[in-house]
C-alpha cells in the first residue's frame, strides 16, 4: 500500500519564480490499484510522481510504502521498490549497450553490484522469451544496442525493464506521449497486459481522456496542487469525456488549459 497523507512541495521557495506544486496531497492506493491521472499545465502531476520517486523532497507532510515511512529516502533507496517509464524514450535505457544488458542491469536494480559477474545462461535463456512478448521482433536482436531501436521499441523494452522485478509501485509518467499513434497504442496495450496480469499498483499521468477512462480501476484528477476529483469501479468506467471535461470546470471554475489533452 502507498500512502501519501498532506504531502506539500514549493518550488523557488521566497523567489519571484515560487510556485507552490503541491499544496497537500492525500493519496491512499490499495495494492493492484491502477489509478489514471490527469489534470491541466503545471496542475501538478509530474511533481507528484517526482515526490513519489524522491527526486526532491517533499517539504512536508508523510510517504508510506507497505507501513514504512519512506519520506526521507533517496532517490536511488526507493529506486528498489519503483518502476518508472518517463515521456521520452531516451530515458530509462541505456543506448550504447545491447538490450541483453539492459535488461541484466534492470534485474539487477537496488543490488550492489553492477554487471561485472556477466550475464547467466539462465538469463540468456529467459529474456528472448520476454522481448517475444513484446511482439515487437526484438528476441532475434539481444546484442542489438538499445539506441538503434525506435521509440516506441525503446519504450516498450523501458516498460519490460520497469517491471521486470515486480515492482511495488509502477509510475508512469506520460509515457506513450512521444509515440505516434499506433505505436502508442500497442504499448498502452502492453501497459496493461503487463500491470494486469501482475497486479501491479500503478499510477499512470496522461492527457488523454479516453485513455485515462478506459484504463484502470481508478482516476484522480488535479488542480492547482491538488486532487480535485477521485473516481472508481463502475462510476469510473462509466465516465464520458465530455462529463470529464464538465467535472473539471465544475470543480476548478475554469476551463481545462491542457490543449494536448483536449486534442489526445
Ligand atoms: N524542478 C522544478 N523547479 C521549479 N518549478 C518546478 C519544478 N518542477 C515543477 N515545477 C513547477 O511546479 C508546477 C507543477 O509542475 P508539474 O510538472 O508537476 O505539472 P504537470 O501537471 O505535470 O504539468 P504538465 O502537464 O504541463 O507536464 C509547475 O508550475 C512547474 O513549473
Amino acid at each position: 500500500m502507498l500512502k501519501l497523507t498532506n504531502v506539500k512541495k514549493t518550488f523557488n521557495r521566497g523567489t519571484v519564480t515560487e510556485k507552490r506544486a503541491l499544496t497537500g496531497v492525500d493519496l491512499t492506493l490499495a495494492d493492484g490499484d491502477f489509478v489514471t491521472v490527469i489534470g491541466g499545465n503545471g496542475a501538478g502531476k509530474s511533481t507528484l510522481l517526482n515526490m513519489i520517486a524522491g527526486v526532491y523532497p517533499i517539504d512536508s507532510g508523510v510517504i508510506e510504502l507497505d507501513g514504512k515511512d519512506i519520506s526521507r529516502l533517496s532517490e536511488s533507496a526507493r529506486a528498489r521498490y519503483l518502476g518508472r517509464v518517463f515521456q521520452d524514450p531516451m530515458r530509462g535505457t541505456a543506448a550504447d549497450m545491447w538490450i541483453e544488458e539492459n535488461l541484466a542491469l534492470a534485474r539487477r536494480r537496488g543490488q550492489r553490484r553492477g554487471l561485472a559477474w556477466g550475464i547467466s545462461s539462465q538469463e540468456r535463456e529467459e529474456y528472448p522469451g520476454l522481448l517475444a512478448s513484446l511482439d515487437l521482433g526484438l528476441e532475434n536482436r539481444m546484442r542489438a544496442k538499445v539506441g538503434l531501436l525506435s521509440g516506441g521499441q525503446r519504450q516498450a523494452l523501458t516498460l519490460l525493464m520497469a517491471t521486470l522485478t515486480d515492482p511495488r509501485v509502477l509510475l508512469l509518467d506520460e509515457h506513450t506521449a512521444a509515440l505516434d499513434p499506433k505505436t502508442a497504442s500497442k504499448v498502452l496495450a502492453l501497459t496493461k497486459e503487463l500491470v494486469e496480469s501482475r497486479g501491479l499498483t500503478t499510477i499512470m499521468v496522461t492527457h488523454n481522456m479516453n485513455d485515462a477512462i478506459r484504463l484502470g480501476n481508478r482516476l484522480i484528477m488535479m488542480h492547482e496542487g491538488s486532487i480535485i476529483y477521485d473516481v472508481s469501479g463502475a462510476e469510473k468506467a462509466a465516465l464520458t469525456v465530455s462529463e470529464l471535461l464538465q467535472k473539471f470546470e465544475e470543480v476548478s471554475g475554469g476551463e481545462l488549459a491542457n490543449d494536448r489533452m483536449l486534442l489526445g
